[in-house]
């Protein structure tokens, strides 16, 4: 049996039962489910474990989960992965059904092992340096888009540009592709993959599977999107494979994720097929769109409210890495005080808000037994907003996570009460291309413009909305010239 670090039980007759935690209190058949709304269903949880403290119940029709929100317990059972808990297998069944092809992000066990290791090695750190030239193509189309914008004095719908310079980004590196979104209204692929998480995220919370006996018109368009996605996908992999075998060094030095899949998959005994390798490219895709484009969209909203951070982050960025035209990684890696807004955005706005987990076997968590087959649902904004770990906590205060930071700011490591990307084996691969791709577009935006104005159209504080990541919503951009 597994136990916490966190707080481990002096006895099992100390051990509390799921049954005897507190929790709100629900109906008959929905349990809690009436007091949920879906596209806030991560406010509904914190506002519950305010009042519930670290350890309660919760119950979604025939979902019972136990809520924890404690980071120590929750680094716990992320770290206890692939073998002691898993992803709910809902979601796997669920984007089965849809016709995903299976990737890591669903796998489970020797699958999800094999499939990682290809995926990590995709990632290898020089690898992401050979991607660097695309990144930058993207990033200086971002600006002329942006340039377009300001000049006709025309607002941005910022998130939706940021999802574009995303969805461009991530392409290029995952299949070599140059499908420039931003040039070009004819978002075909963003098209189809913006149908997709929202679906997903549906339909794993839906009380009443109905797609599986009636197909409703906006499910018929789902099936499209998914089946024009997977054909567009198989094209590239056989074209990659064209190249690769026309030009056997691309299999030790590919020039974007879908030739590094390809070249471990290809490696004996990987356990890896193509249509992993398949499942993998949307997994990317889905999964390095609206994470990166919302934390970039919360960043430049709050920087634009801070206006002492916002001038510490322009200073950096015109001392180190003043000319977009001219970025390079080593430039990037320096932007320090960047990487802490980034940081902290992530800390007051995960667009992870939560992860929820399911035990393989009978297991325990603090001083609470974890019967096999619980749904375990982390709350990771939690202790990150606690007095406790964060002074001030929540004001916008970039500094907390500078090396040199005032003990004062910091008394636990922030490093470690925060997990916007997760923990433990499972912990997001792509977290370092995010942190560039985050770190390029806010440095040319820092570097070329002064932001006049971000906000919604009525002045409001942005709703959060959870649709698999959590999003502004309404956030409007206008831009004019840098004049120093
Ligand atoms: C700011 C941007 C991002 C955030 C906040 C984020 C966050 C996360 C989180 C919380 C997880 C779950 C980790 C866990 O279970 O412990 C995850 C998993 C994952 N992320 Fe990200 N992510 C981001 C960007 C990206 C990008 C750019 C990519 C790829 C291009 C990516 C690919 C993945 C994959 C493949 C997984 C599944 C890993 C596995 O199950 O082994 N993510 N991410």
């Amino acid at each position: 049996m597994n136990t916490t670090t966190a707080s481990p039980p002096a006895s099992s007759a100390a051990l509390r039962r799921i049954d005897d935690l507190p929790g709100p209190p629900g109906l008959p058949l929905l349990g809690n489910a009436h007091q949920i709304r879906l596209a806030r269903i991560h406010q509904d949880v914190e506002r519950w474990a305010r009042d519930y403290g670290p350890f309660f119940r919760v119950r979604l029709g025939k979902m019972r989960a136990l809520v924890i929100t404690d980071h120590e317990v929750i680094a716990h059972a992320l770290k206890d992965r692939p073998d002691g808990f898993r992803r709910t297998i809902r979601t796997s069944i669920v984007g089965s059904e849809m016709g995903l092809k299976p990737g890591v992000f669903g796998a489970e066990g020797q699958a999800w092992r094999d499939q990682r290791r290809m995926v990590m090695a995709s990632f290898a750190p020089g690898h992401v340096r050979a991607y660097f030239p695309s990144l930058q193509r993207v990033v200086l189309r971002l600006r002329g888009r942006w340039e377009k914008a300001m000049n006709a004095g025309r607002a941005i719908a910022l998130q939706e540009d940021l999802m574009r310079y995303t969805v461009d980004g991530v392409a290029g590196l995952a299949f070599g592709s140059d499908i420039n979104t931003l040039e070009s209204d004819e978002e075909v692929i963003q098209r189809h993959l913006d149908k997709i998480f929202p679906a997903l995220f549906r339909r794993i919370f839906a009380r009443i599977p109905y797609w599986r006996v009636l197909r409703l018109p906006r499910d018929r368009e789902l099936d499209r999107s998914v089946a024009a996605i997977n054909v567009a996908i198989a094209g590239f992999i056989a074209q990659a494979r064209a190249r690769m075998a026309a030009n056997p060094v691309l299999r030790t030095q590919p020039s974007n994720l879908l030739e590094g899949m390809i070249a471990a998959a290809d490696e004996g005994g990987s356990g890896v097929t193509d249509e992993h390798v398949a499942g993998n490219v949307v997994t990317m895709l889905l999964a390095g769109e609206d994470t990166t484009a919302n934390t970039l969209a919360w960043m430049i909203w709050l920087l634009k409210r801070n206006p002492e951070a916002l001038r510490r982050a322009v200073d950096e960025v015109q001392r180190v890495a003043p000319d977009p035209d001219a970025f390079t990684p080593e430039q990037m890696a320096s932007l320090d005080y960047l990487e802490a807004c980034a940081s902290e955005t992530m800390r007051l706005k995960p667009v992870a808000p939560f992860l929820v987990l399911e035990a393989l076997h009978d297991t325990t968590l603090g001083d609470v037994q974890v019967p096999k087959n619980t749904f375990v649902w982390c709350v990771m904004r939690h202790d990150t907003v606690s007095p406790q770990h964060f002074p001030d906590p929540l004001a916008f205060n970039p500094s907390r996570w500078l090396d040199h930071a005032d003990p004062a700011l910091t008394p636990t490591s922030p490093k470690r009460v925060a997990m916007p990307f997760g923990a433990g084996p499972r912990v997001c691969p792509g977290r370092y291309l995010a942190m560039l791709e985050i770190k390029m577009a806010a440095a040319m935006l820092l570097a070329s413009f002064e932001i006049d104005e971000v906000g919604t159209p009525d002045g409001s504080e942005p709703a959060e909305k959870m649709a698999f990541s959590m999003a502004p919503v309404g956030l409007q951009m206008r831009l004019k010239p840098r004049t120093r």
